[in-house]
């Protein structure tokens, strides 16, 4: 497995249907939920007065982390950073 930690910052835009925006959040919160129940997505952190997050993933590699990211229903409305992660050689966790 392959762990990776995603920004995700939201920008919907204002002409937007407010029914579509509403649909479109309830979908994005139950794929999230899915995915975080079956153990891929490990962490999801609001950041801060921004309408951004900060999750970790734990999938098996790049590919399917790219299909995930695909299939999130605000993925239009998003811009996504990407950041693989390694162990560190001073985490307890790693015997450091
Ligand atoms: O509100 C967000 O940060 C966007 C988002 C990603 C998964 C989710 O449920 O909301």
């Amino acid at each position: 497995m392959a762990l990776y930690a995603v920004r995700m910052d939201v920008a919907i835009p204002d002409d937007v249907d407010p029914a579509v925006r509403a649909e479109t959040i309830a979908t994005e919160k139950a794929y999230s939920q899915a995915l975080q129940r079956g153990g891929e997505w490990v962490h999801i952190w609001r950041i801060v007065g921004q309408y951004s997050n900060i999750s970790v993933f734990d999938v098996a590699d790049n590919e399917r982390l790219h299909e995930i990211l695909w299939g999130l229903p605000l993925f239009k409305w998003m811009t996504v950073d990407v950041t693989p992660l390694a162990g560190h050689p001073s985490d307890v966790a790693f015997g450091g």
